[in-house]
C-alpha cells in the first residue's frame, strides 16, 4: 500500500516535472495523443499480416528480386524439411546398427541427401542474404518516401493539430524499423519451415508429442509477445522526453545558439532539464524492463515445466516399449529441431512485431495525412495567370486547438499593381492574414477569393505558382546561391534573371564578394561552404521571391535584418516590382509604409484602420501613434557634444 502511494506520488512528480520541461517544446497536449493500438486479438492477427505486408513492400520496390527471394525461401524451407527427414532416417539406421551392424549401409543414401540438402541450403542462404541486403534499404526508402510525400502534401493545419509531433516521431521510427523487417520476416518464415518439417516427423512417429511440444512453447511465446508490447508502450510513452533530450542536444551544441549558450551562462539550467528528462526516460524504461523480466520469468518457468513433461513423456514411451529406441532417438532429434525453430519463431516473431508496431505508426500517419491531403480537401480549378484581385470576405480564422480566433471578420483586398502595407502590434494577426491570402491556411469562416474564386476550389499547385513569399523565418537552404534563388525553377534567361532579382534585393553586393559567385555553396558545415550573415541571407530570401515573378508578392518583415542602404534600395524599387503584381507588405517600420498605396492596421485580429500614409498619419489612431513613437528618438543620453567625431583617415 505504502509502495503504491509512493509510486503514485512519483508519477505525479514526473508529470509535473514533465509538463514544466515540455512547455518550451510541446505546449499542451496529453499522452492520449500517443498512438497505442494494441489488444490481444490485434496481436494475434499481426504476425501473418506483417509477413504479408513486408513481402508486399519488397514486391513493390523490386518485383524480380522479391520473386527470386520468395522462391529461394520456399525451396530453402523444403530443403530444410528434406534435410530433417534424411537426418531422422540416417539417425534411425545408425541407432538400429547398434544391434544389427548390417543396417549401417542403409544410412548412406540419407546421409548423401542430407549433405546435398545442407549444401544447397547454404548456397540459397547466400542468395537470400544478398537479395535481402538489396531489398531492405529500398523498403526503408519506400516507407520513408511515403511518409515524406504524405507530410509535404498535407494541409498546414495538420501541423498545428495536437500530438502531430508525437505521431510523426513514431512514424519516423517506422522508417528505421522498415529496414529490419525483411530479415526478421525471412528468419521467421525459415524457422516456420523447419518447425513444419519437425512436426511432420513427430506426427509420423508419435502424434501426441506434437501438441505437447506446442504446449511447451506456448507460455514463452505469449510472454515474448507481451514483453514486446511492454517495451513498445514504454518507448512511445517516452517520446516527448526523448524529444526534449534530442532538442537539447541539438540546440546546445548547434552553432546558432553557441554564442548565447556561452554568454547567457544557461548551461547549468539546460543540463538540469536534460538530467530530469533523462531521469524520467530511465524510470519508465526501468519499470518496463522490470515488468518484462517478471513476465519473461513466468513464461520461462511455465515452458520449463512443460518441456520437463514432454521429455518425461518420451521417457515413458521408451520405457513402456510404446516406441523403439530408434524412434525415440529420432523423436528426440526432431523435438530439438522443433524447439529450436519455435525459439526462432518466438524471437524473430517478437522482433518483427516490434518493427511492425512502428511500421503501423508510419502507415497510420500516412493514412491520416492522406485524409488531410491538399488535393483531397481542395478543388481543381486551375489558376492560369497572375490574379487581378485577391480578397478576404468576412474571414475569421482559429488555429486548431485555439479557443480564441486569431482573425475576426476581416475584409481585405489587394489588386494587381497595388502595394498594401499591413501593420499592427506583435500577435495582432498579420502573418496569419498573409498565410490566408496565399491559401496556406483555409479560413474557419468567410472566403478568400482569387479573382472571385474561393481558394478552397482552386488547384493548390497552380495557386502557389502565383505566390512569392518572403516569410519572417525564411529557409536557408544548404545549396549554392543560384539554387537558393531559383529553387530549382530557373527563368528562361537563367543567371540573368537571378542577377536581376539579386540587384532588386541588394543581394548582388553579397554575390560579388563570394569567391565562386552563384556557385558558392551556402552551408558552412559542408566542405567548401560559406556562412552568410542574417542580413545577407535576408537579401537572398527577397531575391528568391522576386525571381519567382508570381502574381502575388507577400513580404513579412522583409527588411528586418537589412542595413539602411539595402532597405532603401528595396523600397525604392518596390513600385517597379509592383507594376505587374499585387504586393502585400508586413512591416513594423511605419516609415516604410509610405511606399504603399494603402495601409491596413490590424489589432487583435480585426482591421481597425485603413487609408493612405498621409491620411493615417494625419488622423488620430493607432497608426499615427506608432508613427509618432518611431519618430520619438530623444532618449536620455550623455552630452557628447564636446567630443570630436572620429573618421577613418
Ligand atoms: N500555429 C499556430 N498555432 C496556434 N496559434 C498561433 C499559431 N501561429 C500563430 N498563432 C497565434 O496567432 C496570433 C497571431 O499570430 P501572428 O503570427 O499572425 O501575429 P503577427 O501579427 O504576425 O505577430 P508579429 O508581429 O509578432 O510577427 C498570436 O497570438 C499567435 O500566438
Amino acid at each position: 500500500m505504502a509502495e503504491d502511494s509512493t509510486t503514485a506520488e512519483q508519477q505525479d512528480t514526473d508529470e509535473q516535472e514533465q509538463s514544466e520541461d515540455l512547455k518550451w517544446v510541446h505546449p499542451g497536449g496529453d499522452s492520449d495523443d500517443i498512438p497505442t493500438v494494441l489488444n490481444g486479438r490485434d496481436m494475434r492477427r499481426r504476425l501473418p499480416r506483417l509477413v504479408h505486408h513486408t513481402f508486399a513492400l519488397a514486391w513493390q520496390v523490386d518485383p524480380r528480386s522479391a520473386l527470386v527471394l520468395i522462391v529461394c525461401q520456399v525451396v530453402s524451407g523444403l530443403l530444410s524439411a528434406l534435410g530433417l527427414f534424411a537426418t531422422t532416417r540416417a539417425l534411425s539406421s545408425v541407432i538400429q546398427a547398434a544391434t544389427d551392424p548390417s543396417r549401417l549401409d542403409s544410412a548412406l543414401p540419407s546421409v548423401l541427401v542430407l549433405t546435398a540438402a545442407a549444401g544447397l541450403r547454404a548456397l540459397l542462404g547466400i542468395v537470400i542474404q544478398a537479395l535481402s541486403q538489396r531489398l531492405s534499404p529500398r523498403i526503408q526508402r519506400e516507407v520513408g518516401t511515403r511518409l515524406l510525400l504524405a507530410g509535404v502534401r498535407t494541409e498546414m493545419s495538420s501541423y498545428d493539430a495536437d500530438g502531430f509531433s508525437d505521431r510523426y516521431n513514431a512514424a519516423e521510427r517506422g522508417v528505421d524499423q522498415a529496414q529490419q523487417a525483411l530479415g526478421q520476416t525471412q528468419n521467421l518464415v525459415s524457422s516456420l519451415a523447419t518447425l513444419v518439417a519437425a512436426s511432420v516427423v513427430l506426427a509420423a512417429l508419435y502424434p501426441p508429442l506434437l501438441p505437447l511440444l506446442l504446449l511447451a512453447a506456448l507460455p514463452q511465446a505469449a510472454t515474448a509477445l507481451k514483453g514486446e508490447r511492454i517495451t513498445y508502450v514504454a518507448t512511445v510513452a517516452t517520446f516527448r522526453d526523448r524529444r526534449v533530450l534530442y532538442l537539447l542536444r541539438w540546440t546546445m551544441v548547434a552553432k546558432d545558439a553557441a554564442d548565447q549558450i556561452r554568454t547567457d551562462t544557461i548551461t547549468p539550467h539546460l543540463m538540469g532539464k536534460y538530467q530530469s528528462a533523462g531521469d524520467r526516460v530511465d524510470r519508465t524504461t526501468d519499470q518496463a524492463a522490470w515488468q518484462r523480466a517478471k513476465i519473461t520469468l513466468y513464461g520461462a518457468a511455465a515452458s520449463g515445466i512443460a518441456s520437463g513433461v514432454l521429455w518425461a513423456a518420451v521417457w515413458v514411451l521408451l520405457d513402456t516399449g510404446r516406441i523403439s529406441a530408434a524412434a525415440a532417438g529420432t523423436a528426440i532429434f526432431a523435438l530439438r529441431s522443433a524447439s529450436t525453430s519455435l525459439q526462432g519463431i518466438i524471437g524473430y516473431g517478437s522482433q518483427l512485431l516490434r518493427s511492425g508496431f512502428y511500421m503501423d505508426d508510419a502507415d497510420r500517419f500516412v493514412k491520416e495525412a492522406e485524409q488531410q491531403q491538399i488535393r483531397v480537401v481542395r478543388g481543381t480549378t486551375a489558376i492560369t495567370g497572375p490574379p487581378e484581385r485577391i480578397e478576404l470576405r468576412g474571414v475569421s480564422f482559429s488555429y486548431p486547438g485555439s479557443e480564441e480566433p486569431t482573425l475576426r471578420d476581416v475584409d481585405f483586398e489587394v489588386r494587381r499593381g497595388e502595394i498594401v502595407a499591413v501593420v499592427g502590434v506583435n500577435g495582432s494577426g498579420k502573418t496569419t492574414l498573409m498565410k490566408l491570402l496565399c491559401g496556406l491556411n483555409l479560413p474557419t469562416q468567410g472566403e478568400v477569393l482569387w479573382d472571385g474564386v474561393s481558394v478552397r476550389d482552386l488547384d493548390a499547385d497552380t495557386l502557389w505558382r502565383e505566390c512569392s513569399v518572403v516569410p519572417q523565418e525564411f529557409a536557408r537552404w544548404p545549396m549554392n546561391v543560384r539554387e537558393n534563388v531559383t529553387l530549382g525553377q530557373p527563368q528562361p534567361d537563367g543567371d540573368a534573371a537571378v542577377m536581376r532579382a539579386a540587384a532588386a534585393s541588394s543581394a548582388d553586393d553579397v554575390i560579388t564578394t563570394l569567391r565562386s559567385g552563384l556557385d558558392t555553396l551556402l552551408a558552412r558545415e559542408m566542405w567548401g561552404g560559406v556562412a552568410l550573415s542574417s542580413g545577407q541571407w535576408q537579401r537572398l530570401a527577397v531575391a528568391r521571391a522576386l525571381h519567382r515573378g508570381a502574381g502575388l508578392l507577400v513580404m513579412d518583415e522583409p527588411t528586418s535584418d537589412l542595413d539602411p542602404h539595402a532597405e532603401h534600395r528595396i523600397f525604392n524599387g518596390l513600385r517597379e516590382i509592383a507594376r505587374n503584381r499585387a504586393v502585400v507588405l508586413v512591416t513594423h517600420n511605419v516609415g516604410n509604409t509610405a511606399a504603399a498605396d494603402r495601409i491596413v492596421v490590424l489589432s487583435s485580429g480585426r482591421i481597425v484602420q485603413e487609408g493612405t500614409f498621409t491620411q493615417l498619419t494625419a488622423a488620430q489612431g493607432p497608426l499615427r501613434d506608432m508613427w509618432l513613437l518611431s519618430q520619438n528618438r530623444s532618449f536620455p543620453t550623455q552630452n557628447h557634444e564636446q567630443e570630436p567625431v572620429k573618421h577613418a583617415p
